[in-house]
């Protein structure tokens, strides 16, 4: 018999999330029955959309919603070995019993010297977000000019890295200078914080005197209202988070988009990554072969113990994470 250890929503969250709004509950597993799986979980993944989804898809006591490598204990599954790795979408558990559906396996051509947190980041969900996001909702084109917030974190990283592959000049904002020397390091034409500058109009303008053909929204909000206002004539905005709102209690309130949009003709379009779950194995292949070449580096935060989960995705919510924020049990 195997103890699970449990992160449970005790209540959803009001504003920021909080310490006291999880649970750390265990649970007796039954024995396995025929095709069934056993896992353990090595690292999980602490990300911005459990915020949002957490209150749209969640009832108080729900197990807290997540993804993680997990390593195979024990198989009565014939397609499944013992010590092989997958991605699994268990929540926050450090062990949990799988029919196998519902997992992918790593790719075959994961090479013994990268860690596998990866494949909760550069090379795994926020990677394809960035891929998918700049290919077909930015369509970014080589001698473009990209703009790129929370740059510094898992999408932002590798939105600038991939635009940077495509040819573009790429302009990332983030909200400490550790992470602003860090982008520059990873090759980012221009970075600067936002908290500190004076005027984000002024540092825009300043970082590309001619606007911007490609803006990666991260972020939403404000920061997005000022941006738009600096898009060039038919400029594209990849609408793919939007964390400056998610903790709102009370809505925020316009400046509103019609009038930039019209008067510059620009294109916005909201997604969501798993619309292309049918080209996942593309992207993840261009992913891993980008990144054992040494053309995108990554940066991982990595959070020491499964108790330590709630202030790992808190911390990634305050911006305490350079790269992918990564819980290792
Ligand atoms: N549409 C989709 O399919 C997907 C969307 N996303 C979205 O992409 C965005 C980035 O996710 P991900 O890369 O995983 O997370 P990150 O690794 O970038 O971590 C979150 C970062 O957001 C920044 N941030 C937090 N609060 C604010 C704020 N009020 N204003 C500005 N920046 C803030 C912080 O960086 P800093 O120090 O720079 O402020 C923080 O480090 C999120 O909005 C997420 O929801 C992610 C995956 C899929
Ligand atoms: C693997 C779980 C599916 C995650 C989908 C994430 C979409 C994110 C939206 C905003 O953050």
């Amino acid at each position: 018999m195997v103890t699970a250890k449990v992160w449970v929503l005790k209540k959803h969250f009001e504003g920021f999330p909080k310490p006291s709004d999880f649970d750390l509950k265990k649970i007796e597993l039954p024995n396995l029955k025929d095709g069934e799986l056993l896992l353990e979980s090595v690292f999980l993944s602490v990300d911005p959309y459990m915020r949002p989804y957490s209150r749209r898809d969640m009832k108080e006591g729900d197990i807290m919603i997540g993804t993680q490598v997990a390593r195979i204990v024990e198989s009565k599954n014939p397609a499944f070995t013992v010590g092989a790795f997958v991605v699994a979408r268990s929540g926050w558990r450090t062990h949990f019993i799988s029919d196998g559906k519902d997992l992918q396996l790593l790719p075959s051509n994961w090479p013994e010297s990268l860690p596998k947190s990866l494949a909760l980041g550069t090379v795994g969900m926020p990677g394809l977000t960035a891929y998918f996001g700049l290919l077909e909702v930015c369509k970014m084109k080589p001698g473009e000019t990209v703009l790129v917030n929370a740059a510094a974190g898992a999408v932002g990283s590798v939105v600038g890295q991939l635009a940077k592959i495509g040819g573009c000049k790429v302009v990332g904002c983030a909200g400490s200078g550790e992470k602003v020397a860090y982008l520059k390091k990873i090759g980012f034409d221009e970075a600067f914080n936002y908290k500190t500058v004076t005027s984000l109009d002024e540092a825009l303008r300043k970082a590309s005197p001619d606007g911007y053909d490609c803006f990666f929204d991260n972020v939403g909000g404000e920061f997005a209202s000022i941006a738009i206002n600096h898009m060039k004539k038919y400029g594209r905005i990849a609408v793919c988070g939007a964390i400056s709102q998610y903790n709102d209690s009370v809505p925020q309130q316009g400046p509103y988009v019609q009038v930039p949009m019209i008067f510059k003709e620009l294109q916005m379009e909201g997604f969501i990554v798993t619309r292309w779950s049918n080209r996942r194995e593309e992207g993840l292949n261009a992913l891993l072969k980008w990144v054992v070449e040494g053309k995108v580096k990554y940066h991982e935060q990595v959070t020491e113990g499964f108790e330590n989960m709630p202030m790992a995705f808190i911390g990634m919510l305050k911006g305490e994470n350079l790269g992918k924020a990564i819980v290792k049990v």
